[in-house]
């Protein structure tokens, strides 16, 4: 809607009605004959399709209900989303592409067309002073009497290989240069998505003066290849650009979706851009292929290179690898000043947060392991330390929990949200429930995983040994059937099988228990 409301979709100025979305899909064209290669639309649940009628006037807010645009209804209907996602991404089976397997899921949802009445264009909180739409992109270049300008489109983080490609392509155009990265919505609290645009405002300043000028641009992913590239190309021709970088793979779906092979043939993109630019009114150029060449201690278009010559591309997926791990990032692959920014968000494992998970049978020793590791950490000192422990959380967050298994199940995810947090922040989190079931301990290592460091700790100190010291008399009651559902005695716990660390305690002190945990860590480097 945004870039609806800016022009950026222009000649499109309306979600579009079921016949120009029909020859968009089919044709690339608009049914006014315009070329126009992907559908803008908006959908909306069976349920509310039901109650829109012609002329109605649809209210469209943002997520917190602020207005944003009115909608006058033109027409309402059911698409085939499954038949339009095998004609856009022309694939047999739109499933294996997992941007065409989303819009796939959609099938059962409606549409809705209409011109849109603006009431206010959606604000943007983070680097709004670096999002000029269309007409203030153009003013810009303006101003400057920039008379060409190439547009570089990018989803990834720019590099020495990419920084020496925008600069190649720009010599060839002879033109300035637009850094137009794009910066959809970022979920709330999204280092990553800071880091790697402080990471391009860091790039900016290693172009010769004025050459080049960096925006970000709110537009996501299809993953559609060829089609794609066309849609770019139309949308930068409307930010102002003469020119547009297109890649051997333009328009793949990003890395973090997709690891395949590329769905569309080399350069497809380019030749679709070429065929079509007089029309489009902005000109392709190929962005070359370019490599570090180990001889000559540059890059290189990897055209004029021998293969032997050329050093492996690092993948944003190994550049994160090893920045968590702390190992080194070769200097001809980035700039230290890039680096630096997304260091910030892949900080190496002794910076970044972590959570220990303990496990095991009540009485199995997890509060008096758990009591141990504090000292230890606190001890260290590097971190904040908070302890997550069964009877507290019980107490202060899921007082009104009981122990069925649903109720377990939430207290435990409670827990594994609160420890996401603090992870999150770089601290350490020690929980210590029964946490008797796999499902949410598996939620808790998906949440907790992909923000910090997390350890779960079985504690697997066998059922009679824990009865036998039932400190609070609770085995007793379950065995006189005065507690009911009492796990291990008539209520599961399903043993972890992918746990970091086990640890029986029948016959080790707490302090080597501890010590095990400490171990672990630091051979995994979080302790530095
Ligand atoms: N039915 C039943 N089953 C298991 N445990 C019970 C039950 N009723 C009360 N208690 C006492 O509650 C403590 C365990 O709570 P948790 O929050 O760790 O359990 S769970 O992870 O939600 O399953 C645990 O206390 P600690 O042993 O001090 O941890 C139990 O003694
Ligand atoms: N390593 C150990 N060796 C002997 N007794 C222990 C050990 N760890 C804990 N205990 C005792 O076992 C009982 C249960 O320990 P606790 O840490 O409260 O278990 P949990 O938190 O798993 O319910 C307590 O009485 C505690 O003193």
């Amino acid at each position: 809607m945004e870039l609806l409301l800016t022009g950026a979709f222009a000649p499109v100025d309306k979600y579009l009605g079921s016949q120009d979305c029909d020859r968009v899909i089919r044709d690339m064209r608009l049914g006014s004959g315009a070329i126009f290669p992907l559908p803008v639309t908006l959908e909306v649940s069976a349920d509310l399709a039901s109650r829109l009628a012609c002329q109605d006037k649809l209210a469209l807010r943002d997520p917190e209900g602020f207005l944003l645009a009115l909608l006058t209804v033109e027409e309402v209907w059911q698409p085939d989303f499954v038949k339009e996602a095998e004609l856009i991404w022309e694939l047999g089976n739109p499933e294996e592409n997992p941007l065409a397997k989303a819009y796939c899921q959609k099938q059962g949802h409606y549409r809705v067309s209409g011109p849109v009445q603006k009431v206010s264009v959606p604000v943007h909180h983070d680097f709004s002073y670096l999002r000029a739409t269309p007409s203030a992109m153009k003013a810009f270049i303006n101003k400057n009497s920039w008379e060409r300008v190439i547009s570089y489109h990018s989803t990834y983080t720019l590099h020495r290989a990419e920084y020496e490609q925008t600069r190649q392509a720009a010599k060839e155009a002879d033109a300035h240069i637009l850094l137009h990265p794009v910066a959809a919505i970022a979920p709330v609290g999204d280092r990553s998505h800071y880091s790697r645009i402080r990471s391009y405002q860091k790039a900016l300043n290693l172009y010769p003066r004025d050459l080049a000028t960096l925006s970000l641009i709110p537009l996501e992913p299809w993953g559609a290849g060829p089609r794609e590239a066309l849609w770019h190309a139309l949308v930068r021709k409307n930010y102002g650009a003469t020119h547009i970088m297109i890649d051997k793979n333009h328009g793949e779906p990003p890395f973090h979706l997709w690891e395949g092979s590329p769905f569309y043939a080399d350069w497809k993109a380019f030749d679709l851009v070429s065929a079509h630019q007089k029309e489009l009114g902005i000109t392709p150029v190929k962005l070359p292929e370019m490599a570090f060449s180990l001889s000559k201690g540059k890059h290189l278009p990897v055209a004029l290179m021998n293969k032997t010559d050329v050093s492996p591309q690092l993948t944003p997926k190994e550049v994160r690898r090893r920045l968590e791990t702390g190992r080194s990032i070769p200097e001809w692959h980035s700039f230290p000043e890039v680096l630096e920014e997304l260091k910030k968000a892949y900080p190496p494992r002794n910076e970044q947060g972590f959570t220990v998970f303990l496990t095991g049978l009540s009485g199995s020793g997890k509060s008096t392991l758990a009591k141990v590791l504090v000292s230890k950490f606190l001890e260290l000192g590097t971190r904040a330390v908070t302890l997550l422990d069964g009877d507290l959380v019980r107490k202060n967050l899921s007082s009104e929990l009981n122990f069925s298994k649903e109720h377990r199940e939430i207290n435990v995810k409670r827990i594994g949200f609160v420890a996401s947090e603090i992870t999150k922040n770089g601290g350490i989190a020690i929980c210590a429930p029964i946490a008797p079931y796999e499902e949410s301990r598996r939620h808790n290592r998906d949440l907790i995983g992909s923000l910090g460091g997390y350890i779960e700790v079985y504690i697997s100190t066998p059922l009679e040994v824990c009865e036998q010291r039932d400190p609070k008399g609770m085995y007793a009651k379950a065995r006189a059937g005065l507690v009911k559902g009492f796990t291990g005695i008539d209520d599961p716990y399903q043993a972890p099988e992918n746990a970091e660390l086990e640890i029986d305690f029948t016959d080790l002190t707490p302090e080597q228990g501890a010590e095990r945990v400490m171990l672990y860590l630091a051979q995994e480097g979080y302790l530095g």
